[in-house]
């Protein structure tokens, strides 16, 4: 059976050194199908990872197994702290204001001006009194960084968040994260479909295949990175082979 610690609200006293998850062997079965496959991945504090893998592949099994959405994983799994995750969709609770939803189950001291600091990080102190279904879409994800960020995670986990929104508020929230990651350091798993959106963000990019972590590469290139920095160029390549996809995009 598969150990995990849930997240709980406020950073714990745990550990500091050391990974912040690991899975080892982990296992996930629905009904006859294997989805993740005796697969080991450790995560370390602070690194910005991210998880490509075709359609259909598991990073969203993988990432409900590490933010313990998921009681039926087999296998070893232990997630040192606390997690947070955003979704591809906000999932703000409509009938509720921005800036309570950022609270919404917050047992910290002082959840208020905690939310209110984590609103002004993400640049949505305006829209704090706001219906959610008035916000735009990079403003409801940043309502979701929020959200994620006022609960001082070890592990924020994001499950394609930027993926809704148009090429402009993507940069922008590209940035938002990298600043947001570079000030608090959580450790961060990004599950995204987007090549370059892995280069330009992680350290380290890992790709799913059948049930496994089957390529993954560090990436050399400083920040702020351009897409056609030459040390992402190659690495653009293999990890566009690595996913079956030749470089002129024909799979
Ligand atoms: N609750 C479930 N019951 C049955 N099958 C499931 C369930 N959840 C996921 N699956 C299956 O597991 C496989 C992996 O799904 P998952 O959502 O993890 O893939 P993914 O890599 O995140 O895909 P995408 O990139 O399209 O979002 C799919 O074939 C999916 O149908």
């Amino acid at each position: 059976m598969a150990t995990r610690v849930p997240g709980p609200l406020t950073r714990p006293a745990a550990a500091a050194t050391g990974p912040v998850a690991t899975a080892d062997g982990l296992t996930r079965r629905f009904g006859e199908r294997t989805v993740l496959d005796r697969l080991d991945l450790e995560i370390g504090r602070g690194e910005f990872i991210a998880l490509l893998g075709r359609s259909g592949s598991g990073k969203s099994t993988l990432l409900r197994a590490l933010a313990g959405l998921d009681s039926e994983a087999e296998g070893g799994l232990s997630v040192t702290g606390s997690v947070a995750v955003a979704f591809q969709e906000p999932r703000l609770v409509p009938w509720k204001r921005v800036h309570a939803n950022i609270t919404l189950g917050l047992a910290v001291p002082d959840p208020k001006e905690k939310a209110d600091a984590a609103l002004a990080e993400v640049g949505l102190t305006e829209r704090a009194g706001a219906w959610p279904l008035t916000l735009s879409g990079g403003e409801a994800q940043r309502a979701s960084l929020a959200r994620a960020l006022v609960r001082e995670p070890d592990l924020l986990l994001l499950d394609e968040p930027f993926s809704a929104l148009d090429a402009l508020t993507r940069i922008t929230i590209h940035q938002l994260v990298l600043q947001l990651w570079s000030v608090h350091r959580p450790a961060v798993l990004l599950v995204t479909h987007d090549v370059d959106e892995a280069l330009l963000l992680a350290d380290r990019v890992l790709v799913l295949d059948r049930g496994r972590i089957a390529h993954e590469s560090d990436v050399p290139a400083p920040r702020p990175r351009h897409r056609d920095h030459p040390d992402l160029t190659s690495l653009r390549t293999t990890l566009l082979a690595a996913l079956g996809v030749s470089p002129e995009g024909t799979t």
